[in-house]
């Protein structure tokens, strides 16, 4: 973590018979793929295997051979792919090239984590931590994790506040995607946030905007049905890793918790205890 740079953390299991036979991940830009490290790991027991990837292979001789070359020289079975590579030279022509080989070959779908607060009694509660949003703080460096944050549009004064802090030159802001289910927020409110960050407003129809408008660098989509799905597809090409930020009003976000579990798209539950005590109804 945190030596790759300007290439993605990328880590590789080589499993056979239900026992993983080779194990490997990408180091350091310019040293040997993740791929490399795993298949080398494996020997021969690679041969029929599954390959388990957390990007999917690179199919370009760059600094390091490529990998999908040498995952069908190794004759694997089946790749399992996490996520689509979004560099343009990769971006699907790897998962093509193993499939056009004859390898079986599966994509994972986004991840989803949900982030909330509670009481020590148990209660959800509607704010985070003091310095959680300061450089250091544990929500600021929680973002540095995701493409992209899911937010209640009851939230939209706080926006231009909620991007992380820490200090790096390769930090990329999360997309803003806000929900509004009961479009209490008219469009020059949110637009007046100025994140600086990429914003895309989700409404129902019944709100005044045309989808595809942009009203002060904030997007407007209007949805019939804002569900996770039509949210991710809108708004990623491909799976990127996304936190459910669940203060603000549970009513805009629950349809998209409860397409979380269902579609099983929901993998982490990062739950911060803050030093308070709430009366049971206060949510
Ligand atoms: N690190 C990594 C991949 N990284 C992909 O390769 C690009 C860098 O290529 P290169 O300059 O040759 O290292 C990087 O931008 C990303 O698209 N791919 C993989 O199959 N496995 C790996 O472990």
């Amino acid at each position: 973590m945190g030596c790759t740079s300007p290439n993605p953390m990328v880590g590789c299991v080589i499993v056979k018979d239900g026992k993983i036979v080779g194990q490997g991940f990408h180091p350091k830009a310019g040293q040997p793929h993740a791929e490399a490290f795993a298949l080398q790991d494996a020997g021969e027991l690679a041969e029929n295997a599954t390959a388990y990837v957390s990007l999917e292979p690179c199919n370009h001789y760059g600094r390091t051979p490529s990998c999908t070359e040498a995952l069908i020289n190794a004759k694997e079975k089946r790749v399992v792919v996490g996520m689509v590579d979004p560099n343009p030279i990769v971006s699907s022509s790897g998962i093509s090239h193993l499939k056009d080989a004859g390898i079986d070959v599966t994509v994972g779908k986004p991840f989803l984590s949900l982030w909330c607060s509670i009481s020590v009694n148990g209660c959800f509660l509607d704010k985070m931590g003091e310095r959680d949003l300061d450089t250091g703080g544990y929500y600021s460096k929680l973002l540095q994790e995701y493409d992209a944050i899911i937010l209640s549009s009851s939230l939209a004064d706080e926006l231009s506040s909620i991007s992380s802090q820490e200090e790096s030159d390769v930090l990329i802001q999360p997309i803003q995607i806000v929900v509004a289910s009961n479009a209490q927020h008219s469009p020059p409110i949110l637009a007046s946030s100025n994140t600086g960050t990429k914003d895309v407003l989700f409404t129902k129809n019944e709100l005044v905007a045309d989808s595809g408008t942009s009203y002060g660098g904030v997007e407007f989509v209007v949805l019939e049905d804002i569900n996770l799905d039509s949210i991710l597809v809108t708004v990623m090409a491909v799976d990127y890793s996304v936190l459910l930020d669940l203060r603000g009003n549970i009513k805009d976000l629950e349809v998209l918790f409860r397409d979380g579990f269902e579609q099983r798209l929901l993998q982490k539950i990062v739950v911060e205890v803050l030093p308070e005590w709430c009366a049971r109804d206060e949510r």
